[in-house]
């Protein structure tokens, strides 16, 4: 561009009523020190139990407080990305880069292969020039079936793609596209949407019948050589590289039946061994980047999990508008979207819409220097990717592989031996959100991030559905932050004046997830055993400490209600995420936190629990119903503390109202009120659990091996603390 004005291809805003924010959480901040000072300045004398339990009151107080700061660095500098398209396609339509596009999949039964094709298809239609984009589909399974579905998926393309692009089609996943335009009246609709959603229907039926049939009939596989490299496979965990172009873009004939070039679409399963770790997703992003570079060489690459289709055919147009601005995009090392879910219910049961992270602390983020990277949705340079430092040029010869056989090299097992992968280069090894650990390392070497949250939606997964489901994941993305902090990379030492101390206290927020599990235990249990006892904690209504307890604890209930509601959550929604937030930090991060301790002193082996993307029948209707799932045959230690300290507070409750009908009720009221309020809140909060253990008798309730444990740990706390002290 040859002109002296400098028009951006992209806006930055920044948040508005941030000063009325700022003096909000000023007047918190105050609010916290006073219940400091009342803490240390009522430290009951010595001799007592419950000194010891007044300090281990203050040392939760003392880590809420941590944490309140670590989180106000999400919310104080929030900001706003704009991008604009027209200016792109003006200046840089006949040279925009290519693009890589990776879809990540490892089991045909939890992500099924229509599922994976229908994230394939919508990628594939972006609105780009299709001889510009590579579509590579990584499957970690080596799955025959995943494999014929994506081939089923070539086929279709060459009229899917010609029919979004003339008809402007959103959203450009076909199974998602189908779904959203009304109940079929064939009469009247085009003759054009009827024929292409005949094709793909025989084509579901297709894959599904093989599904069924649970392997591939001999007439399909007789016709594509591609089956024949599976006449080597013993299983999942032990088999040859398998690596297919199912369309090459170059090849004249791979056109669509409008006669345009098509995408190239690649399947990759990458070498596995039994004795060779594989590193998860991590080492299935590697083997892509080596394999891509040497077949599509896209300087720009997009990673998405195989249950997030693209809702959005502009994400590609938009994410170049940050890299090929004139002016800051040099410094942009990756834009990050948010993750959204297509299965969410209204009441977001599980809280697992993420929704404050994606329109709060995300913005927030960006605010400090970047987002997080989080795995999918997600555009990366290359060369930044691969570990690059900022500022150093460095200018690749790129030669097209044509032997597939060295192709398949650079997806073996051995390929990584004595090399930088996994540790400099690429995606980073050994924590299980190798996402989050490569962007924080990406951002230290002094590139910044992106967030861009655009009104329509740019991608849409599936959350889970069952609340194991929901705090096993959580569990993950705990126990892989905090082995962040733990880390070489950890945002607390190493990346202090890397990236700016905004940011460094956003990631702590984070990484701080899983020993956040101890306070809050403490602060559920502890109050409520001594009000059972009655003996006061905090201060009586009557003095004047309870002024900053009661502005501290109704401040932030307030402007959380506020923040959900302004995210576009409703208010029952947030009162389950305020369910969720106890049943995450008092499970998922206990046992990540166990479990990153053991794996840093070498006791447990790194594992990767995937997420189910479908589920029962009747376990899908209780989701939609919004009733708690609980497994009637799976009992997990994660449930038995959760209903333990549930159980332990319904106990002390009903205690406390024995006491206030033989006593003088006023009294206790003026003397415990807080303790009373919270344990109350935690009595009613916690009503779907009581369900679940006592009176329900679907498949859903709690399995009863649950229910007798955790009432017998319940009881039996409560009268060792009441007699035995
Ligand atoms: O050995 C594996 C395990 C997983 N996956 C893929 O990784 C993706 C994410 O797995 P999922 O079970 O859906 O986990 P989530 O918790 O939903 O994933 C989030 O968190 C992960 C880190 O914990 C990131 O890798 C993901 O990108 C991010 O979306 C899926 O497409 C999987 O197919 C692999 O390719 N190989
Ligand atoms: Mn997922």
């Amino acid at each position: 561009m040859a002109s002296n004005e400098y028009v951006p291809l992209f806006e930055t805003e920044r948040g508005k009523g941030r000063f009325i924010y700022r003096l909000f959480a000023m007047s918190v901040f105050v609010g916290i020190c006073f219940i400091l000072v009342y803490r240390v300045s009522h430290i009951p004398r010595a001799g007592k139990d419950v000194r010891w339990s007044w300090i281990g009151l203050f040392g939760a107080e003392i880590w809420f407080a941590l944490y309140w700061v670590c989180s106000q660095a999400l919310r104080w500098n929030c900001v706003y990305r704009r991008t604009f398209k027209e200016r792109l396609s003006q200046r840089y339509e006949n040279d925009l880069p290519r693009v890589d596009i990776c879809v990540c999949t490892a089991d045909p039964k939890i992500e099924p292969p229509m599922m994976v094709i229908n994230t394939v298809l919508s990628v594939m239609a972006y609105n780009y020039p299709s001889e510009k984009l590579s579509v590579y589909l990584s499957d970690d399974a080596g799955s025959d079936l995943t494999f014929y579905a994506l081939l089923e998926a070539s086929r279709f393309a060459k009229q899917w793609i010609p029919y979004c692009k003339k008809y402007y089609v959103e959203p450009r996943s076909p199974g998602a596209y189908f779904l959203s335009i009304s109940e079929p009246h064939e009469a009247e609709e085009p003759k054009e949407l009827v024929a292409i959603r005949k094709l793909y229907e025989d084509m579901e039926n297709r894959i599904i019948r093989a599904a069924k049939l649970g392997r591939i009939p001999e007439e399909i596989k007789s016709k594509h050589g591609g089956f024949a490299q599976w006449d080597s496979f013993s299983s999942r965990r032990d088999h040859d590289a398998i690596l297919q172009i199912l369309i090459d873009g170059r090849d004249p004939n791979a056109t669509d039946i409008d006669g345009y070039p098509l995408p190239t679409l690649v399947y990759v399963a990458r070498e596995k061994r039994p004795q060779y770790p594989h590193n998860f997703k991590a080492g299935a992003m590697n083997a892509f980047i080596r394999v891509s570079e040497k077949i599509s060489n896209g300087p720009v690459m997009l990673n998405v999990d195989c249950d997030m289709y693209s809702n959005n055919s502009n994400s590609v147009r938009d994410a170049l508008c940050f890299f090929m601005d004139e002016e800051k995009g040099r410094e942009i090392a990756f834009v990050q979207f948010p993750q959204n879910f297509e299965n969410i219910t209204k009441n977001e049961i599980y809280s697992g819409s993420l929704r404050v992270g994606r329109e709060v602390e995300f913005h927030g983020a960006d605010g400090y220097g970047g987002p997080l990277y989080i795995g999918t949705g997600c555009f990366h340079r290359r060369e930044i990717l691969c570990g690059k430092k900022f500022d150093n040029e460095c200018v690749g010869e790129w030669k097209r592989e044509e032997n597939v056989n060295k192709l398949k090299a650079l997806a073996s097992c051995t390929y990584e031996q004595n090399t930088e992968w996994g540790k400099e280069m690429g995606i980073k090894y050994g924590c299980s959100v190798e996402d989050v650990v490569t962007g924080l390392s990406i951002q230290c070497k002094g590139w910044k991030s992106v967030y861009f949250n655009p009104e329509r939606k740019a991608f849409l997964g599936v959350t889970a559905t069952t609340l194991l489901e929901m705090l096993v994941q959580q569990k993950r993305w705990a126990e892989g932050d905090f082995q962040i902090l733990l880390s070489k990379y950890s945002p607390v030492w190493y990346a202090h004046g890397k990236i700016s101390i905004g940011l460094q206290l956003g990631y702590c927020c984070y990484c701080l997830w899983a020993p956040s599990c101890f306070a809050t235990i403490y602060y559920s249990i502890i109050p409520s055993l001594y009000l059972l006892r009655g003996i006061p904690l905090f201060p009586q209504s009557s003095s004047p400490w309870f002024i900053p307890f009661a502005y501290v604890i109704s401040a932030r209930l307030f402007y959380s209600l506020a923040e959900f509601l302004w995210s576009g959550g409703t208010i029952l929604g947030w009162w389950n995420d305020q369910r969720m937030w106890l049943y995450k930090r008092t499970s998922s991060y206990l046992f990540g936190f166990m479990d990153a301790i053991l794996k840093s002193i070498g006791f447990s082996e790194q594992a990767f629990v995937i997420t189910a993307k479908v589920a029962d029948d009747d376990v899908s209707e209780r989701y939609q119903k919004e009733r708690m799932e609980f497994g009637a045959s799976s009992s997990s230690p994660m449930f038995i503390v959760i209903a333990t300290i549930a159980l332990l507070n319904l106990f002390c409750f009903v205690g406390l109202m024995k006491k206030v009908a033989m006593n003088d009720a006023a009294m206790t009221l003026n003397t415990m009120v807080l303790q009373i309020l919270l344990c109350g809140t935690l009595v009613f909060i916690n009503w779907p659990l009581f369900q679940g253990l006592l009176l329900r008798k679907d498949k859903g309730k709690m399995p009863s091996t649950v229910t007798v444990k955790s009432v017998g740990i319940a009881l039996f706390a409560c009268t060792c603390f009441l007699f035995l002290s």
